[in-house]
């Protein structure tokens, strides 16, 4: 899939690994709409993109993935300036022990609702033009990260609802395919705050930490090359694609007969 000329809309895209989104899609061609609760931040962004990617390549749109009307409005003002959508990346997430219902609100069912609205305005049985659309999980999202019990239950979740949407979208004709990547630790905000918001498990940081100690930090446009190959990539359906600094490859999973086409 060649972005020229393509429409993305990137949620949490402000800072951190959304904001390395942003910058590889505008790089290779498309449009971004830059959903994020920081307004200040997503204002100051898409002025600086637009300076340097050309006027209107970029556009903030202040939404909380929580909220199901400014999520709506977010896409319909998005497909009003862009024509169309043709990428979603559900990106935004928090971690935050003490605070596991947002960590639920967030990050799961705000890829789910991200997700459904992106269905209804691409799909092919729509009459949409199809697309693609990554939901960023996390190495925690495929073993469990035991100072973050919640965190961990929310990345499983997400990647679970990618591959079983990825597969009903392909036995349902939607023309929409569905991954989600899965990244070590990075080196953002997110990743440099922890410390203070693990809750009851605070004291097994140490553990956590030499993990960190060997396997190292990626970078975010590190994350963001993963992220694009799984957008332009048209082979791709339901993968969990995990990167880590020394290595990155497709998560091999036991198949079931419940994900075949009727
Ligand atoms: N940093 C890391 O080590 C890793 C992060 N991830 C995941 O990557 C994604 C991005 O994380 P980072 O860039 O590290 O975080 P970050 O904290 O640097 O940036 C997150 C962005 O999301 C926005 N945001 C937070 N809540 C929101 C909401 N309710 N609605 C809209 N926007 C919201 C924030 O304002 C911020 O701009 C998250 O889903 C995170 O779980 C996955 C693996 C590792
Ligand atoms: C006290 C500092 C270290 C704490 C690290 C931690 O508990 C959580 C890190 C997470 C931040 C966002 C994530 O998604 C990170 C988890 C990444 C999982 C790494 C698993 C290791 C691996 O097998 O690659």
């Amino acid at each position: 899939m060649a972005l020229d000329g393509k429409t993305a809309i990137v949620t949490g895209a402000a800072m951190g690994i959304g904001k390395a989104i942003t910058e590889i899609l505008l790089k290779n061609g498309a449009k971004v709409a830059v959903l994020d609760v920081n307004k200040v931040e997503g204002e100051n962004l898409v002025k600086d993109l637009n300076k340097e990617y050309g006027a209107d390549r970029a556009l903030f749109l202040s939404c909380n993935v929580e909220s199901d009307e400014e999520f709506k409005a977010a896409f319909q003002k998005a497909a009003e300036a862009f024509g169309a959508i043709d990428i979603l990346c559900n990106n935004a997430g928090i971690l935050n022990e003490e605070k596991w219902q947002d960590m639920i609100s967030i990050n799961l069912a705000g890829v789910i609702r991200g997700t459904y609205l992106a269905l209804e305005h691409m799909r092919k049985t729509n009459g949409g033009g199809g697309g693609v659309i990554v939901n960023i999980a996390s190495m925690a999202g495929l073993g469990p990260l035991l100072t973050c019990p919640v965190y961990t239950a929310t990345k499983h979740g997400v990647i679970g609802f990618t591959r079983a949407v990825a597969a009903a979208s392909a036995a349902s004709n939607y023309g929409i395919r569905v991954n989600a990547l899965c990244p070590s630790f990075v080196g953002t905000e997110l990743f440099t705050t922890i410390e203070h918001k693990l809750g009851q498990f605070a004291h097994l940081k140490g553990a956590a930490n030499q993990l960190v100690e060997k396997l190292g930090v990626l970078n975010t446009p590190e994350v963001a090359e993963c992220i694009l190959e799984l957008v332009t990539d048209e082979t791709k359906n339901g993968e969990a694609f995990m990167v880590r600094t020394e290595m990155k490859g497709y998560v091999p999973f036991p198949s079931l007969s419940s994900t075949d086409k009727p």
